[in-house]
């Protein structure tokens, strides 16, 4: 197996859809070893209490630290090299973009902290450090409940780039942000559906053209919608396309 996946949460059942489809394909394959935890499992109290107030006030309630160390130790063989990668994802996190996910493609083993409440006790991150490399990372500017959503996107996007998790390679190499543009549009048959027809040089079979009406569009589309990604693109790109402002 290629890479081991453990993820550790209250709602396992959130994490049902790992079994579906590409993932479902990978761990099929044997490329992708995945495991989900219900944290309560390492409670020993009769409420399987996993939650308590948060020291210096505030509202809601904080995850407890010790079920995360023993569910950790649990699932961290001693001495275990390289050490698993411990992400958790947290509003507070680092930015979630392609680059993790391709840094995470090559882990032999992540283990997934999914919080819920407040978070999680910062001493579990803080002690992990001392065995593992711990990230906390964020989706985005926007305040979910909990993490386990998080975690299908982000092994969406980590397993897709496992090898041969994809059919045909080339669609990773056309994927947005692999040339540093949004995707052009895509069009299928019917050539003329209600009224809009697909664009003439598509179905021209001038392969150049094409090419080069697809980098257009995909530039237009990026100005118009993501010009923060144009900012960082390397000047030769802009020349290229003699769009320099
Ligand atoms: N990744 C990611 C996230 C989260 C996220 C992730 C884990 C937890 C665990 C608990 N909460 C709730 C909560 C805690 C503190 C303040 N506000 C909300 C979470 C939110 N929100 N938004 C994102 N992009």
């Amino acid at each position: 197996t290629r890479m081991r996946v453990d993820v550790v949460s209250i709602f396992p059942e959130y994490l049902a859809p790992l079994d579906l489809s590409l993932i479902g394909r990978a761990r099929a394959s044997g490329v992708l070893d995945l495991a989900v935890h219900d944290l309560r499992t390492w409670t020993h109290d009769v409420h399987r209490t996993v939650d308590d107030t948060p020291y210096g006030g505030g509202p809601g309630m904080v995850m407890r630290p010790e079920p995360w160390g023993e569910a950790l130790d649990a699932l961290v063989p001693v001495g275990e090299e390289p050490p698993p990668r411990l992400v958790v994802p947290s509003p507070a996190g680092v930015p979630f973009r392609q680059a993790l996910a391709h840094e995470w493609a090559a882990e032999r083993h992540l283990i997934f902290a999914c919080g819920r409440y407040e978070g999680i006790d910062q001493r579990v991150l803080e002690h992990a450090a001392t065995r593992m490399p711990v990230t906390e990372v964020s989706l985005g500017d926007y305040v979910l409940f909990g993490g386990e959503v998080a975690v299908l996107v982000i092994m969406e996007a980590v397993t897709r780039l496992l090898p041969g998790v994809l059919g045909n390679a080339d669609s990773l190499a056309e994927e947005s942000h692999a040339h540093g543009l949004l995707e052009a549009p895509v069009y299928t048959k019917p050539p003329g559906w209600r009224g809009h027809d697909v664009p003439e040089i598509l179905r021209s079979g001038d392969h150049g053209r094409i090419a080069r009406w697809r980098r257009d569009e995909a530039l237009v589309r990026t100005a118009r919608r993501r010009p923060d990604m144009l900012a960082v693109l390397p000047a030769t790109e802009l020349d290229k396309r003699d769009i320099a402002a």
